[in-house]
């Protein structure tokens, strides 16, 4: 063999090499993966982003209720969306979610994750957690036995019945139990804790999955000054482990835990930067502020 063919083997080789490794990756060898091998369930943020939507578009019977929604967050980031009602911020969760599906645009979790190919349970599996505005916990069994279903992976009662956690899992239920203050009430019935305490057990069985972006609708709606003081605490401490995207019409609460704010308007951003920033600003107060 001459030495041109044997180089332009060697070169051969070296590309089928690259080649395989790309495809070994997470991403399927998308240049986001590329270079590094993430473990199963990993989600790619070497890009610097757990999420993101670009483009997204939804119509409900002509009504442009999300329209060419463009938006990302940093993982760890506890990002602030506030917008007039009817702004599009909980269709803008259900699309994160898989609830809705968008008529276009892309929706990516980490940078290889498309959630658009991904049923609603999937979703959730991945590693996204959601908590609606009404508290959905089991108000018949004791804040013990709600956390501890929260980790069972079938939920029929029988078999729901039958779970029984093991240390690792026994280690997590009581670190929750600190982190959403209710070590005290262990053993109270669900349906026993103020709506507050109700509201943070509900977090807590969102944390027992330990997902790593939290998606909060009106998490302090109906709360005490206490109680909405103690959430403040908690987003804060959350923040870091866990990406939060936080939905709220209640501005002090928005001021305590808020870096960035996105103000969202007509199904798209209208706004985006700290609350003083948006607060100030003429469009935001014309059609949000100034209402
Ligand atoms: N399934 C649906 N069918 C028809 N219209 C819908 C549907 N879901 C949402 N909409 C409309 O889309 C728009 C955005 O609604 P959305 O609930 O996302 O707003 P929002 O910002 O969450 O409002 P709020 O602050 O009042 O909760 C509204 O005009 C709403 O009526």
């Amino acid at each position: 063999m001459t030495p041109d063919l044997m180089d332009a083997g060697a070169e051969r080789v070296a590309r089928h090499i690259a080649f395989e490794q790309a495809l070994h990756t997470e991403s399927g060898g998308r240049a986001a993966g590329y270079g590094r091998h993430l473990t199963p369930g990993e989600v790619d943020v070497t890009h610097g982003r757990i999420l993101y939507l670009e483009d997204v578009s939804v119509s409900f019977d002509g009504f442009k209720a999300i329209n060419k929604l463009s938006l990302d967050i940093a993982p760890g980031e506890l990002r602030c969306i506030i917008g007039p009602n009817g702004a599009g911020k909980t269709t803008m969760m259900d699309i994160i979610t898989g609830k809705t599906r968008p008529d276009e645009g892309s929706v990516y979790f980490g940078s290889t994750i498309d959630l658009l190919r991904h049923k609603e349970a999937e979703i959730a599996q991945l590693g996204i957690g959601r908590k609606f505005q009404k508290p959905t916990v089991f108000e018949h069994l004791t804040v013990f036995e709600n956390l501890e279903l929260a980790l069972a992976t079938d939920k029929g009662v029988k078999s729901s019945m039958l779970f029984k956690l093991d240390s690792a899992q026994c280690d997590r239920l009581a670190e929750v139990l600190h982190t959403i203050h209710l070590e005290g009430s262990v053993l109270r019935m669900a349906g026993n804790l103020s709506h507050g305490q109700k509201q943070w057990l509900e977090i807590g069985m969102l944390l027992m999955q330990d997902p790593k972006l939290l998606l909060l609708d009106e998490p302090v709606a109906g709360m005490t000054d206490e109680e909405t003081a103690r959430t403040a605490e908690l987003f804060l401490s959350l923040k870091g482990k866990h990406s939060l995207m936080v939905v709220e019409h209640d501005m002090s609460f928005i001021r305590t835990i808020s870096e960035i704010v996105t103000v969202l308007c007509d199904g798209s951003v209208l706004a985006q930067g700290t609350l003083d920033e948006v607060q100030a600003d003429e469009r935001v107060i014309e059609v949000y502020l100034g209402r």
